[in-house]
């Protein structure tokens, strides 16, 4: 199966042969911008349905505003409605009895998974749910409170303390994060035969109040790891519409992104862009490696190495190292290597020692000129596709975006 890229990139074999010359140099700059910008050229007057949609670039700093993966939230269910205490009025009744109703429960607060929802920064700092109604004359039992619903994104892991309460890591899944109280007993509740007048009622209960942790898991089917400025940001922008921050610093990246890479079989891979890992991760260097959560889902991993580096077949083997530091097994998931920046001389000297170190299935590429992409998205896909019959194999139903 062709990935949608690859058809566009059959548009530039095409458009090269009717061009009989050098592309423009606009039209090979910049990462991502080559397949889409040649398909423009030719087709003029319909520009603007074929060029991808002009958003305003957000900084890393604004980027890390709109996505929030951790929240702490103070959830109080609802208070019970009070019970109440009258008697059975009626003309020429006499002593018609205890009639006060029972006071309503108060409602729950409930924290469901959505896969619309990608990001807690929708989650508030506090919740406080419906209270009961009190209970009233002739009987009357109040109304109960309204559940209370809080979407989360799927992926969200629901902690109080130290301890994980739940993970919500299926579309619809459920936790009652607080339960509402329970509503007052009336008068009428406590008619016994020794107590034909009970005047007692009781006050409904106050609901459950906790201070609840969210931590939000991404869900992607790969995860991109690799040192600072290793290009992972530049490799995310070329395979997908995501936009996440570039620069020749290290750890421009602080916050995980997800890019969809779109195949012509309207399959979706979900690619996770992390922060950069450097040696000595675990022992809180760089940035640590607590946003390792963010891959730890992910069915398959591209180790990101740059290959101008000086020993770049190093870095592997110290990426590795950090994910076993991180959680015993990470890095022994299916994953592949990807050595960036081959468009740079000296990059390119060093590709035969690389594969003769790491195997020949490394793949060289360049984000920045878009040379060799389609390799990684044919692996890709060949990676997914494998992790998709291995979950069906387990009886667990695949993620889809
Ligand atoms: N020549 C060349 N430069 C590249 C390539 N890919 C990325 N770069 C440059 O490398 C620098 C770092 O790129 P990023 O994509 O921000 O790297 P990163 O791995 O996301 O870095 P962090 O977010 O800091 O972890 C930028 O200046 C990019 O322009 C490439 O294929 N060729
Ligand atoms: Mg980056």
């Amino acid at each position: 199966m062709v990935p949608s890229r690859l058809f566009l990139a059959g548009w530039q074999a095409v458009l090269e042969g009717v061009r009989h010359g050098p592309l423009p140099p606009r039209a090979v700059l910049g990462p991502g911008r080559l397949l889409p910008r040649l398909l423009s050229l030719s087709h003029a007057d319909c520009t603007k349905h074929q060029e991808p949609s002009r958003k305003k670039l957000l900084s890393e700093k604004k980027l890390k505003r709109h996505f929030v993966d951790c929240r702490r939230v103070l959830v109080c269910g609802g208070r019970g409605g009070d019970g109440a205490s009258c008697f059975h009025s009626e003309p020429r009744k006499e002593f018609g009895g205890p009639d006060g109703g029972d006071g309503g429960h108060g409602g729950d607060i409930i924290l469901r998974a959505d896969g619309q929802v990608k990001s807690l920064s929708s989650v508030l700092s506090q919740y406080r749910g419906f209270h009961g109604e009190d209970g009233g004359r002739k009987n009357c039992f109040g109304r109960s409170g309204a559940l209370l619903y809080i979407r989360v994104p799927v992926g969200t892991v629901v902690k109080e303390g130290n301890a994980v309460l739940a993970d919500l890591s299926c579309p619809g899944d459920e936790y009652i994060a607080a339960r509402g109280g329970a509503g007052g007993k009336g008068n009428r509740f406590f008619l016994a035969n020794d107590n034909r007048a009970p005047m007692t009622c009781t006050p409904g209960q106050p609901g459950q109040e906790r201070v609840l942790l969210l931590e939000l898991k991404t869900m992607a089917h790969a995860g991109m790891v690799g040192f600072p400025n290793a290009g992972k940001s530049s490799l995310l922008r070329a395979i997908s519409n995501a936009k996440p921050a570039v620069a020749a610093y290290p750890f421009t990246t602080l916050g995980p992104h997800v890019g969809i890479v779109h195949y012509e079989d309207h399959q979706q891979v979900a690619v996770a862009d992390v922060p950069g890992i450097i040696r000595g991760a675990h022992r809180n260097r760089g940035l640590g490696l607590a946003f390792l959560r963010h891959i730890e889902r992910c069915g398959f991993l591209l180790f990101v190495v740059d290959l101008s580096a000086p020993e770049p077949w190093a870095q592997v083997d110290h990426l590795k190292y950090e994910l076993e530091q991180y959680e015993e097994g990470l890095s022994e998931r299916p994953h592949v290597i990807v050595a960036n920046k081959i468009d740079l001389p000296e990059a390119r000297a060093k590709l035969p020692e690389l594969r003769a170190r790491l195997g020949p299935t490394a793949i060289a590429l360049s984000a920045a000129t878009g040379e060799n992409l389609e390799e990684l998205l044919l692996r890709l896909k060949e990676l997914h596709d494998r992790h998709v019959a291995a979950e069906l194999q387990r009886g667990r139903q695949p993620l889809r975006w």
